[in-house]
């Protein structure tokens, strides 16, 4: 019988592992505890890490080699993989997912950070010691310092004697299925490895001035006005929870390309009544609570998500707005008439792979597989989004993924379709540089410094 593996805390020694762990460096401890919740929970990176960082109050400087650690090291865990299955007796997927993870941590450090290596080698042995036990540190220093040895990231996709699109996937941290992905959506070779890097990059912290005057969240925050968005502040560091407006709510962190993406449905043009807007998934409100302080007077606006805890945060976003409806529904089996709606945005789930920069994991943890159900998904609401907006009204489709079965394929098959009209993106934001993709719109990070953000409008003639 396999033993299931130890849990940290189990340990025996001769002090009480509480005590251990009190005694270790504590950002690598920090990011060791993120990896374990990534690997052991598929906990959320960009959730967990905050919440470890307020509970251990490490200073500013532990806080952000942490941030470093964990983030770094589940970008790179493709290519930390790659160089210790060569270094491993045992396939990888056999080790103590513990093990793996503190080999993944001081790999990282030793590849990409240059920490010397007896501080990466000592202290993660160190932590394995105390984590996982003694047997298990002498496997760890005996891999990493073969890793050490084997030089910084450079060095060593020589040594793996990789090449072509196998070696910018592993120069960029991507999958080499995202990899296709994006060289498809870009139309060519001509800026992919730009493009696969901006992704890789730590993105800017972007605010979304939504009941207060951008300007003065410019001076509130110590940040710049965002280029593309009216209502965009770019912060170049700093924690946003400490801004009043941000904990009031008037102000809040969103990405300026999901801005962009939003004000879309604002600024396509429309004859008729324009007095109700629906989103259609809008959990968890972020371009709901843009679309309500932009709309104008008169406007009625419905947020609905499928899942009630997205409503319920939904529903807080827009908490304090007049004339807001929020409705947990299904937008496949709508609850409300057909035609009911002037503009309808249907930001659809999809894989999310042009929001890789602030989810290090999902990159890692998406396959191809993902693809197909979502995009029959995908196709399935934008043909109820359309029966849902009236003859004249208008649907804004928008995905934060570049991908074309997900972003273009779905669009130009309900185009195809009589009594749809495609009303190119690209002359709405004459200002943003860039963004068409063919009729549709897309965002780039290497571009624009905003999430891969696709964007489509089409208009219901029938
Ligand atoms: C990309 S997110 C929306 C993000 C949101 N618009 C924002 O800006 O905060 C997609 C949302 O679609 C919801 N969803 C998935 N399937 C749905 C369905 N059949 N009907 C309605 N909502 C659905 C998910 O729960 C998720 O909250």
């Amino acid at each position: 019988m396999t033993r299931p593996p130890r849990r940290p805390g189990r340990t025996p020694g001769r002090r009480h592992p509480a005590t251990r762990r009190r005694e270790l460096d504590g950002a690598r401890l920090t990011a060791y505890d993120v990896l374990d919740g990534v690997s052991s929970r598929a906990a959320y990176a960009n959730l967990l890490l905050p919440q470890l960082l307020r509970e251990r109050q490490l200073d500013v400087r532990d806080a952000a080699f942490a941030t470093q650690l964990a983030y770094g090291t589940l970008r790179a865990q493709g290519t930390l993989d790659a160089i210790l299955a060569g270094l491993v007796s045992r396939p990888l997927g056999e080790l103590d997912p513990r093990v793996l993870d503190l080999l993944r941590l001081g790999a990282y450090q030793l590849i990409d950070l240059r920490v010397p290596s007896h501080a990466a080698v000592d202290t993660t042995v160190d932590l394995t010691r105390a984590i996982v036990g003694t047997g298990a540190s002498g496997l760890v220093n005996a891999v990493l310092r073969k890793v050490a040895a084997g030089g910084d990231r450079d060095q060593w996709l020589s040594t793996l004697g990789v090449a072509g699109e196998e070696r910018l996937a592993l120069a960029t941290n991507h999958p080499r299925w995202i990899v296709d992905a994006w060289r498809d959506a870009l139309g060519g070779e001509g800026e992919l490895e730009p493009a696969l890097l901006a992704d890789d990059a730590a993105p800017e912290v972007h605010l979304v001035a939504r009941r207060m005057g951008r300007d003065a969240l410019v001076e509130e925050s110590g940040g710049e006005a965002g280029p593309w968005s009216p209502f965009a502040v770019r912060l170049h560091g700093g924690d946003p929870g400490r801004l009043a407006s941000v904990r009031s709510g008037v102000a809040a962190v969103q990405d300026e390309g999901s801005q962009v993406a939003g004000l879309l449905l604002t600024r396509a043009p429309l004859e008729g009544r324009d007095e109700a807007w629906l989103d259609m998934c809008a959990g968890p409100g972020g371009k709901a609570g843009l679309l309500a302080a932009v709309r104008p007077e008169g406007v009625r606006l419905t947020a609905a998500d499928r899942a009630p805890h997205r409503a319920e945060l939904v529903r807080k976003a827009l908490a304090g707005e007049a004339d807001v409806e929020v409705l947990a529904a299904d937008g496949t089996a709508p609850p409300w008439e057909s035609g009911s709606f002037d503009r309808v945005l249907l930001d659809a789930p999809c894989t999310g792979l042009g929001a890789l920069r602030r989810r290090p994991e999902v990159r890692w943890r998406r396959t191809e597989d993902d693809v197909p159900p979502l995009a029959d998904l995908q196709a399935e609401l934008l043909a109820s989004a359309l029966a849902s907006v009236r003859v004249g009204g208008v649907v804004a489709y928008v995905t934060c993924s570049p991908h074309t079965a997900e972003t273009a394929d779905v669009v130009d098959a309900a185009a195809a379709r009589d009594g749809v009209e495609v009303l190119p993106v690209a002359p709405l934001f004459p200002e943003i540089p860039g963004i068409e993709r063919d009729d549709y719109g897309q965002l780039w990070p290497h571009r624009h410094g905003t999430d891969a953000m696709f964007m489509a409008l089409l208009r219901r003639t029938r």
